[in-house]
Order: C-alpha cells, then sequence, then structure tokens
C-alpha cells in the first residue's frame, strides 16, 4: 500500500505528524527522498507536490493520496474518491478582486481577467454562472497580478485572509471550501488495507479533543459517580483487589473536563488522572 503525501509545503508536517501519530511513522531518510518506508511494513509513503498528488494516485503511481480537496478538484481526475476529511489546511479558494476598484458582485467580472493557480476550479466557477471571463494561469504571487495590470481579478486560496488584505483585495464570491482529504483509487478502496489505514487516521480525528479519566471511588459511590461521567458507552468500572472502592475510567469532551473533574470530587472521587488519548478506535 503505498500513500501519496506532500512534500514540502504547509501540508508536509502536519501530514507526517498524523502518520506518526497513527501509528504509520515514516522512517527518516535521506533529504529530498522520493520513497520512504513507515513502521508498517505494508505502508510506504511516496514525496510528491500537493498539486500531483491526485494525478500520481490516478496513474497508481500510489494507492492512496493525501492533500487538498482543491487540489483534487482542479486535476480533475477520474476514478479518485474521498475517503476521509481530515480536518486540517482548511481554506477557501475565493474570488477577490481589488477595494474601492467598483468589482463588488461575480457578474462586473463579464469580459474581464481572472489570474489564478487554479485555472480549472475558475473556468467551472463562471461556467455555471454564466459569466464570460478570460483566465489566466499563473504559479504562485497570485496577489500581485491585478496591481500590475495583468488581471482585473483573481481566484486564490485564503484562510486568515492576512495576504488579501495587504494586498488591498477583497472577496467578491466564495468558489470552493477546501480542506486536507485522504482519497483513494477507486479499484483499490475496498481493499483491506486501505480500509487499516482509514481506520488508523480516523481514530486521531476521533481522539482529538477528547481526553481519558481515572479515579479510584468507594462502591458506595459509584453510582453517583456515573451519574457524572457523559456518555461514550459509559464508564469503565474495575474492582480494586482487596478494597471496597472500584477504579472508572472514561473518555470526556476535553470542553466538559473542567465541569467534570469539579463535579466528581463532589461526589467523592480520588485520585483522579486526566491524560490526552491518542488513538481512539470505536
Ligand atoms: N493559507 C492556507 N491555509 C490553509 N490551507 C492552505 C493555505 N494555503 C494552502 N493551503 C492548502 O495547502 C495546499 C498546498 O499549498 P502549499 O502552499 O503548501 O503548496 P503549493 O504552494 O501549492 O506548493 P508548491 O510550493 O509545491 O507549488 C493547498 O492546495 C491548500 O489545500
Ligand atoms: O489568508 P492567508 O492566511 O493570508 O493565506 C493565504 C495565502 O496562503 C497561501 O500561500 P502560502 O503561504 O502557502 O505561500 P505560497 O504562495 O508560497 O504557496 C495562499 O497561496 C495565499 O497566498
Ligand atoms: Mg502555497
Amino acid at each position: 500500500m503505498k500513500i501519496a503525501v506532500p512534500n514540502k509545503g504547509r501540508l508536509h508536517d502536519p501530514t507526517l505528524d498524523l502518520l506518526d501519530r497513527a501509528g504509520l511513522a515514516v522512517e527518516a531518510g535521506a533529504d529530498r527522498q522520493l520513497y520512504a518506508d513507515t513502521v508498517d511494513p505494508d505502508v510506504s509513503v511516496l514525496f510528491a507536490r500537493a498539486a500531483d498528488i491526485p494525478e500520481y494516485v490516478a496513474d497508481g503511481a500510489a494507492d492512496l493520496g493525501i492533500t487538498g480537496y482543491d487540489q483534487h478538484r482542479e486535476s480533475r481526475v477520474d476514478g479518485v474518491s474521498d475517503l476521509l476529511d481530515l480536518e486540517y489546511g482548511s481554506c477557501r479558494l475565493v474570488l477577490a478582486a481589488p477595494e474601492d476598484g467598483g468589482l463588488t458582485v461575480p457578474a462586473d467580472l463579464d469580459g474581464r481577467t481572472v489570474a489564478t493557480e487554479f485555472p480549472n476550479v475558475t473556468r467551472d466557477y463562471f461556467e455555471e454562472a454564466g459569466i464570460d471571463v478570460d483566465v489566466v494561469e499563473v504559479t504562485g504571487a497570485t496577489e500581485l497580478t491585478p496591481h500590475v495590470e495583468m488581471a482585473d481579478a483573481i481566484v486564490d486560496i485564503t484562510s486568515t485572509g492576512t495576504t488579501l488584505r495587504v494586498n488591498h483585495l477583497a472577496v467578491v464570491d466564495d468558489v470552493l471550501d477546501s480542506s486536507v482529504r485522504l482519497f483513494a483509487r477507486d479499484d483499490v478502496a475496498d481493499d483491506p488495507d486501505v480500509e487499516r489505514v482509514v481506520t488508523a487516521l480516523r481514530s486521531v480525528l476521533d481522539a482529538a479533543g477528547k481526553r481519558y479519566v481515572m479515579l479510584n471511588v468507594d462502591t458506595a459511590d459509584l453510582d453517583a459517580v456515573e451519574d457524572v461521567l457523559p456518555g461514550m458507552g459509559g464508564p469503565t468500572v474495575m474492582d480494586v483487589e482487596g478494597e471496597d472502592s472500584v477504579a472508572v475510567h472514561a473518555v470526556v469532551d476535553e470542553r466538559d473536563v473542567f465541569a467534570t473533574v469539579a463535579d466528581l470530587k463532589e461526589v467523592g472521587a480520588r485520585d483522579v488522572l486526566v491524560t490526552e488519548i491518542e488513538r481512539l478506535v470505536e
């Protein structure tokens, strides 16, 4: 099983970090390497540009890919499907034009020029809207093009909005919402090895925002403790050998930990321990 992952850029580190937490740590090798093993003998990675990853998966150079949904849409490959939203690299592709330039709605772009690194997504957007534009493909610094009269507007990525603001550009319309996805070639999507990778990655996502709470309590106070601990199939209760108390373990939402611990103490919980959860396989 080969997974294509970004070789550089802002998606490289979080992707390796996610694989690590999923139990698929990529083994360190020489810089600028093309391939690497993971600690799982059945899974290896291929390093590629974020934009090329859908193509590598479609062509069979890799079975699975991890990259932005925007890249998947732009590549227009067939036979490749999303399996999982990995919930990082969240951004929007937007149509933006110079502030105070009089271009405030998409229809204002009719007969104008739009520069972008995403020509396919951009053409699809304007075609659907029935607006006739000239699309100019650039490979970077898209935000500059309206200021050097290369284009009237741009379609580009934004997340915090800083880059647009610095370049005095205002959002005219949303074009596409994106986040990083795991996707597979359709002919391997049902392979058990793919299922294993999906389960491992999902377990990391499911553990995010959760904490593991452990405590001891007198048997007499167990009911009260169980009332305090919320959901997730209920707490696990273990007898403590030779004592009239039990150990209780439960998964608690990070947001609820503060209040839950206070409530637990109130109903007689002792030795309360809160830890992070690396993976959660339901
Ligand atoms: N500001 C951002 N916030 C969140 N996600 C982003 C942002 N910019 C880019 N992304 C996501 O990361 C992907 C890759 O962007 P990145 O800038 O790392 O690569 P690139 O500039 O296309 O790479 P290269 O340097 O190889 O051309 C984008 O397709 C998008 O999905
Ligand atoms: O809304 P913001 O938070 O400002 O983010 C938007 C910017 O982020 C990306 O560039 P990146 O930083 O990846 O640099 P790049 O042009 O080298 O890809 C994107 O191309 C925008 O320029
Ligand atoms: Mg970039």
